[in-house]
């Protein structure tokens, strides 16, 4: 699937069709394979700045749930670790599965988690609207965190209790003061980062992906009301359950993977 021009036979239990995917060389998302990965001592520390006011709203989008900030100024950034540019942060969500025993997207020697959470962050020196960015090399940044079942998060219980008036497809409610970083692992400093693409159309190749070594830990119960969101809109009568929305792994390319730590 790297050498052919177009990446067809995208068929994902989600989407209708097959997808042409332009290039098709470094898609997402992969399984690491920490012992390949290659220490790179010049990767900088990351830096987040993220201002909780910027939060605006929650909303079920059909595939997940976005949480999305104001992104209209570089209020809430990331810069540093594998960047050259300021990165405005435009939106967070998920990736679960129906059980805890697989959901995330990307894994670590073929380990899977419950879920995944991705920070979705685009390059504010270069372009000035996320829908250009999203088009471009270098456009994105991604930081990915795992997420395993243990003790309850306090922070994300918040977000957990607003789920419920966001059930069917479509629905949005005012979502405020929330701050993203309460869902980073307390140290953001060992990450791998490799070069991919966005797991849901368009699945363009402008992502620089930053995936954290150091995991979350959500409970049981909260992963539970994850899983009770449906796909569906309300008018539709057949509701599905919003679980196991990940996209299926692509192949490496020949693509290097760096690690921040050795
Ligand atoms: N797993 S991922 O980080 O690749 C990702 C998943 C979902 C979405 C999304 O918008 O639903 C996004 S998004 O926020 O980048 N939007 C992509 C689709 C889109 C393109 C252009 C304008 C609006 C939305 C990213
Ligand atoms: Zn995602």
């Amino acid at each position: 699937a790297c050498s052919s021009k177009y990446v067809l036979s995208q068929m994902h239990p989600m989407w209708q069709g097959p997808l042409a995917i332009p290039g098709g060389d470094r898609q997402s998302p992969i399984d690491i394979v920490v012992r390949k990965s290659i220490f790179d001592s010049e990767l900088k520390p990351l830096v987040s700045v993220y201002d909780p006011n910027t939060c605006q709203q929650i909303w079920n989008n059909g595939y997940s749930f976005l949480v999305e900030y104001d992104d209209t100024t570089d209020k809430s950034t990331l810069k540093g670790g594998p960047l050259q540019d300021n990165f405005r942060l435009c939106q967070f969500h998920f990736h679960w599965g129906e059980s805890n025993a697989w959901g995330s997207e990307h894994t670590l020697d073929r380990r899977l988690f419950p879920a995944e959470l991705h920070l979705v962050h685009w390059n504010s020196d270069k372009y000035s609207l996320f829908e250009e960015a999203v088009m471009e090399d270098n456009g994105l940044a991604v930081i990915g965190v795992f997420l395993k079942v243990g003790k309850r998060h306090e922070g994300l219980q918040k977000l957990v209790d607003a789920l419920p008036a966001i059930r069917h497809k479509g629905s949005v409610v005012e979502f405020t003061r929330f701050d993203p970083a309460c869902l980073l692992p307390s140290n953001i400093n060992d990450y791998w980062t490799y070069h991919g693409s966005l797991t849901t159309p368009p699945l363009t190749e402008s992502v620089t992906w930053i995936i954290m070594k150091h995991h979350i830990e959500v409970s049981h119960d909260q992963l539970a009301v994850f899983r009770s969101l449906l796909f569906t809109s309300a008018e539709e009568d057949v509701q599905k359950s919003m679980v196991n929305n990940f996209r299926v792994q692509q192949p490496l390319c020949g693509r290097a993977v760096r690690s921040s730590f050795s």
